[in-house]
């Protein structure tokens, strides 16, 4: 568009747009019912609410892992999506490089590319001592940053991280949130599904706060706010407010 920065034209792509009417396990009996979000090129949207509420459910909705969806669901860009899920999943004989090594194929990167972004990103998550190690031996944070890394290795259009805080030690943390700084800044979308409140409303653009199935409020934090009747609130009180 003109007068926009290429970067602030990225950002008015979305990387995924999410129309769902109904999704759920058994026909008949949906979990999850009217949530529709849009998330932008570069923006970072946060999937929040209480247990049980349907945000998995939604993810896999969106993945097409659950058996009954109503709705659309568009992948922007050129429809290339990373999913990181909350429980790690992994091949018991292969090694941590194996498993970069596995993805970096199905995804057709090439040798010298896939050396240079894994060993980079066995420094960055500080791992490259666990390279040859099977998951059976890692601790419960080190099996996540190996989903993370792989998810990464990609560069995907869209992340797709269902619960990545948990386990993750405070560095680690920060080390996994600068990345997602820097592939946000890349122009790739971020769908986060959390429960740490105060991460989530210092980095999130935009929230989508489920409740019972159903969105009960949607927007940036003022918009949030306003919906929660809580105009200083933060977002762990509007949340309180909104959710039953
Ligand atoms: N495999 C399944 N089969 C049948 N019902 C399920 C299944 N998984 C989840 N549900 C139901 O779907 C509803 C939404 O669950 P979901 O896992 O989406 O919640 P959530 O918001 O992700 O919760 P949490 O914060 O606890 O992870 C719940 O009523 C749950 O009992």
């Amino acid at each position: 568009m003109e007068g926009l920065t290429q970067q602030e034209e990225k950002k008015n792509e979305y990387a995924l747009e999410v129309n769902i009417d109904e999704a759920g396990y058994s026909s008949g009996d949906p979990c999850v019912r009217g949530v529709s979000f849009k998330v932008a090129s570069g923006e970072l949207v946060g999937l929040i609410g209480p247990n049980g509420a349907g945000k998995s459910t939604t993810i896999k909705a969106i993945l097409k892992l659950v058996p009954h969806v109503k709705g659309e669901i568009v992948l922007g860009g050129s429809g290339t999506y990373a999913y990181v899920p909350e429980q790690p999943l992994y091949y018991d004989t292969l090694t941590l490089w194996e498993h970069l090594s596995l993805a970096g194929a199905a995804y057709g990167m090439e040798e010298q590319d896939f050396e240079r972004s894994a060993n980079e990103l066995l420094e960055r998550f500080r791992m490259t001592d666990a390279r040859d190690k099977l998951p059976g031996g890692m601790s419960k944070g080190m099996k996540q940053k190996m989903m993370l890394m792989i998810g990464f290795l990609l560069k995907p259009d869209i992340y797709i991280v269902d619960e990545p805080f948990i386990g993750l030690d405070p560095r680690a943390t920060k080390d996994f949130l600068r990345l997602l700084d820097e592939e946000c800044k890349r122009g790739a979308g971020v769908l986060m599904c959390t429960h740490v409140l105060d991460t989530a409303e210092k980095i999130c653009d935009y929230f989508v706060l489920l409740s019972d199935g159903q969105t009960a409020a949607q927007g940036d934090l003022a918009q949030i706010q306003a919906t929660s009747g809580l105009a200083e609130g933060d977002l762990f009180d509007c949340f309180e407010a909104l959710t039953v």
